[in-house]
């Protein structure tokens, strides 16, 4: 009887093997032939017997805990070429440094990528809802919240709040003692961004810091480490424990809302008191929070928004100024000449908001400065859906390479922007005069990415660190290298020196006082 059953239910299974492979054939055909319509060749692969991907996984941990995980990344790409495929935990996954490829994937082809998928995980205990979990039409609102902000970037830059955050600053470099400037800028910028997200000062530069400020300091901390932290960990991150991390999340949380519910109760007070007409004292308020409450009353939205900036906005600033010092310290010709041209075209009074567009070899050694230590030195996309990359296949990386759907690309600009080929043969040296000829839409040059999801604060950080730079120069004649120790890369979510930048910075006496 049951052998009868099970015959009577072959014709269905057979039915559904048939349609199953039908349709595997059907869509192998459809990748083959979208395989040829774009060139596509296999690229080369990386340890082709290390099918499970183990191997790579761990000789990166390996790099990672020795801190050579960039110049390892460099070796691969001098071996295998500017684009190769290889393996992380069986997935299959391509690397690239051609700036062809990531042109393609950031700009013509933007739709075929998602930038969320690797990082969702990262970022969603602490903003489930802001623009770095997002994509597509979720990733468009979150980005239209910020954009008419970020376009005004005059009305936003407070130049009174920098000038407070440098002064607090300069309190911590005393005469003829070697300082750590990479710790100081990172609360320098922390104390400006908190001021300019929440328009509440956290005070780090003060000795004066309130406990509960203090607390969201150092969960904020706790918090990029455990992003930076678990990203490099891919998969493996879900062994680690996590209670630490949540917790902070809530500290930062709470203190966010705790400002937000004070603004709202503010704003129903005002209501009662003035109409809702103006504000009676005619000021307008510049910060984050304040703008994107005028278009959500959603506490978590707006909480979101304001910690995304404070987490997007402070680490990436502090890199590019303390790489930016870290250079001119080891550079006595640059310094020299950049102080020249600031002293020359802003003078000795504080800078005005047209006078930081003004000195354009600040920017060359901006530029020059994020061409070597890119603050965000790799990054990866995932594709949405078959598509490919134009170059990278074949024996000669000229044809195109087939990406499937779900499989990811780390892109390097760490070694974009060392390429001899853009940048000629003394691309591994600080030279800001390159930019003289150069233009940052240059090949490969991406520090603040490209296409729609380019940096959205990029304006803001450029004249924001223009402002702190040429405080800084003005009120100092000279910087002096207080360590010897080669650079050594700390890979957190922004790249830094673990050494810090320890100098000496010596007083203009007749600018200083
Ligand atoms: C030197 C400083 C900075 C650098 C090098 C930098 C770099 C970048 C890069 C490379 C991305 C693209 C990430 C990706 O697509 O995967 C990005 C995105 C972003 N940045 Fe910046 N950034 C800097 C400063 C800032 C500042 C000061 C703010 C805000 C105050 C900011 C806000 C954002 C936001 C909101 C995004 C997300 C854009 C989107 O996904 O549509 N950044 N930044």
């Amino acid at each position: 009887m049951a052998s009868l059953y099970y015959l009577a239910l072959a014709p269905v299974l057979l039915h559904f093997v048939i349609v199953f492979a039908v349709k595997c054939f059907r869509s192998w055909q459809a990748l083959k032939s979208f395989a040829k319509e774009h060139r596509c060749k296999r690229p080369v692969m990386e340890r082709p017997w290390d099918i499970l991907g183990i191997v790579r996984m761990y000789r990166s941990r390996n790099h990672l805990l020795q801190e050579t995980l960039l110049a390892n990344i460099t070796e691969l790409f001098t071996r295998y070429g500017e684009t190769y495929a290889s393996r992380i935990l069986s997935q299959r996954v391509y690397f690239t440094c051609d700036p062809r490829n990531i042109r393609h994937m950031l700009f013509n082809q933007f739709s075929d990528f998602n930038s969320s998928d690797i990082r969702v995980h990262l970022f969603r205990p602490i903003t489930a809802h802001g623009i770095f979990a997002l994509d597509g039409e979720e990733w468009k609102v979150a980005r239209s919240l910020y954009s008419d902000f970020f376009s005004r970037t005059r009305r936003i830059l407070d130049l009174q709040l920098h000038e407070a955050g440098f002064q607090a600053f300069r309190h911590h470099i005393s005469v003829g003692h070697a300082i750590d400037l990479g710790p100081l800028f990172l609360k320098l910028i922390l104390d400006v961004n908190s001021a300019f997200t929440m328009g509440v000062c956290i005070d780090t530069l003060s000795p004066d810091q309130s406990a509960d400020k203090k607390q969201l300091a150092d969960s904020l901390i706790h918090v990029k480490r455990m992003i930076a932290c678990n990203g490099f960990l891919g998969p493996l991150h879900h062994f680690l424990g996590k209670k630490d991390f949540y917790a902070a999340c809530a500290n930062v949380h709470a203190f966010v809302e705790a400002v937000i519910s004070k603004e709202m109760s503010s704003r129903i007070q005002d209501k009662h008191l003035h109409g809702g007409g103006e504000n009676p004292n005619g000021l307008v308020h510049s910060s984050l929070l304040h703008q994107v409450l005028d278009r959500t009353s959603e506490v978590a939205d707006v909480r979101d928004a304001v910690v995304t900036i404070l987490i997007a906005g402070t680490d990436s600033v502090a890199s590019l100024l303390s790489t930016t010092f870290f250079l001119l310290a080891r550079h006595e010709r640059v310094y020299a000449k950049l102080r020249r041209d600031i002293l020359e075209i802003v003078g000795t009074e504080l800078p005005a908001y047209e006078a930081l567009r003004k000195v354009a070899y600040l920017r060359h050694v901006f530029n020059e400065a994020m061409r070597l230590y890119p603050p965000v030195p790799f990054n990866a996309r995932t594709a949405n859906r078959d598509t490919w990359l134009p170059f990278g296949g074949g024996e000669d990386e000229q044809s195109g390479v087939l990406v499937r759907k779900g499989e990811n690309v780390f892109f390097s600009s760490w070694d974009s922007h060392r390429s001899h080929k853009m940048f000629g043969k003394d691309a591994n040296e600080f030279r800001p005069e390159r930019w003289e000829d150069l233009k940052t839409e240059s090949l490969g040059y991406i520090p603040f990415s490209l296409g729609p999801r380019v940096c959205l604060g990029q304006q803001y950080a450029l004249l924001e660190a223009s402002y702190l730079a040429i405080r800084i120069v003005q009120t100092f004649s000279r910087i002096e290298n207080r360590d010897v120790r080669p650079w050594t890369e700390k890979l957190g979510i922004n790249l830094s020196s673990k050494n810090g930048v320890i100098v000496e910075l010596i007083p203009d006496k007749e600018i200083s006082g």
